[in-house]
């Protein structure tokens, strides 16, 4: 990368942070070491991943949807690698777009790596600028017929394998902490399952349609909430429940808390899925490249 300083934003959407990079037309390369460190969160700005802002138009993985969606929300998980889709990204994605005057409230859609994602922005609440709730149709879930189990330490339970543009393993527990500290990543089985890797959430019963959980995201380890996942849960939960939208003919609608918030979610008969919760920008600045060189990287350019 030329360009010496660059700008970038802080948000996150029930505490599920990222450092955001606007850059519509396409200009910067953001390498996955540079990701590593940007989200650092002792020698970096801090996050569970990043999002680069982009024109669909001027990205290569998301030329063909720019007559769909102007946007492409080009999602890194903090790892540096990439994600197909990112649910609580998406929302701050939206409220990035609005704050800089790209997009007002009301719909949007906004291509992902999964498909093309239409948003609702809502209006403000009494709460202030940027307080609405903003919307996602998050697609429909696949339900691949393979048996999966995660495991803790010497503890093992059965998983419900869930696709939502990026793969999830969700376990029903008695207890969150039956996910013990989550440092590294729960052990799923069989490995051929999810040869791209997976998420894993670990959730408990609150109530009626009410559940919390906790997460392992892939490549970003323990978060305080994952938008996709909490989709996973809500669509394992509805079938562990005998509450199948298709079957019962009529929406379905669960309470999803995360460490970091609550997300709603519900499914329709037709599949369709959507997750409301709030998306926040907490700081705006400039990113000095130079400090994020390696001492090798700057030997070498200097
Ligand atoms: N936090 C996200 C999911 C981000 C991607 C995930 N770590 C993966 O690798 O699939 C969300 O809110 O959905």
């Amino acid at each position: 990368m030329s360009t010496e300083r660059i700008p970038f934003l802080k948000g996150h959407g029930t505490e599920n942070d990222f450092v955001i990079v606007p850059d519509p037309g396409n200009t910067f390369d953001i390498p996955a070491s540079l990701v590593a460190r940007l989200c650092d969160r002792r020698a970096g700005l801090g996050g569970d991943g990043l999002l680069h802002v982009v024109r669909s138009a001027a990205h290569p993985e998301a030329a063909h949807m720019a007559d769909a969606a102007e946007w492409f929300m080009d999602y890194r998980n903090s790892d540096g690698s990439i994600a197909e889709m990112c649910g609580n990204g998406v929302r701050v994605f939206a409220r990035y777009l609005q704050r800089a005057g790209h997009v007002t409230t009301g719909d949007l859609a906004v291509a992902t790596r999964a498909g093309v994602r239409l948003v609702h922005i809502a209006k403000d609440t009494d709460a202030g600028a940027g307080s609405g709730p903003v919307t996602v149709g998050m697609g429909r879930a696949e339900l691949p017929d393979v048996e999966v189990a995660v495991s803790v330490g010497d503890r093992s339970w059965p998983a419900h394998n869930v696709g939502m543009g990026n793969p999830h393993a969700v376990v029903f527990v008695d207890d969150l902490d039956d996910a013990g500290r989550l440092l590294d990543a729960p052990g799923v089985r069989p490995s051929t399952a999810y040869p791209e890797g997976v998420n894993v959430e670990f959730v408990v019963d609150l109530g009626s349609r009410h559940v919390a959980m906790r997460v392992h995201e892939r490549g970003s380890g323990e978060t305080r909430s994952c938008g996709t996942g909490a989709c996973a849960v809500m669509v394992a939960a509805a079938r562990r429940d005998g509450a199948d939208p298709s079957r019962l003919g009529h929406p379905v609608t669960y309470t999803v808390d995360v460490p970091g918030g609550r997300l709603v979610i519900s499914e329709r008969p037709d599949g369709g899925i959507e997750m409301s919760g709030p998306a926040v920008i907490v700081a705006e600045g400039t990113i000095d490249l130079a400090a994020f060189a390696t001492t090798a990287e700057l030997g070498a350019t200097g």
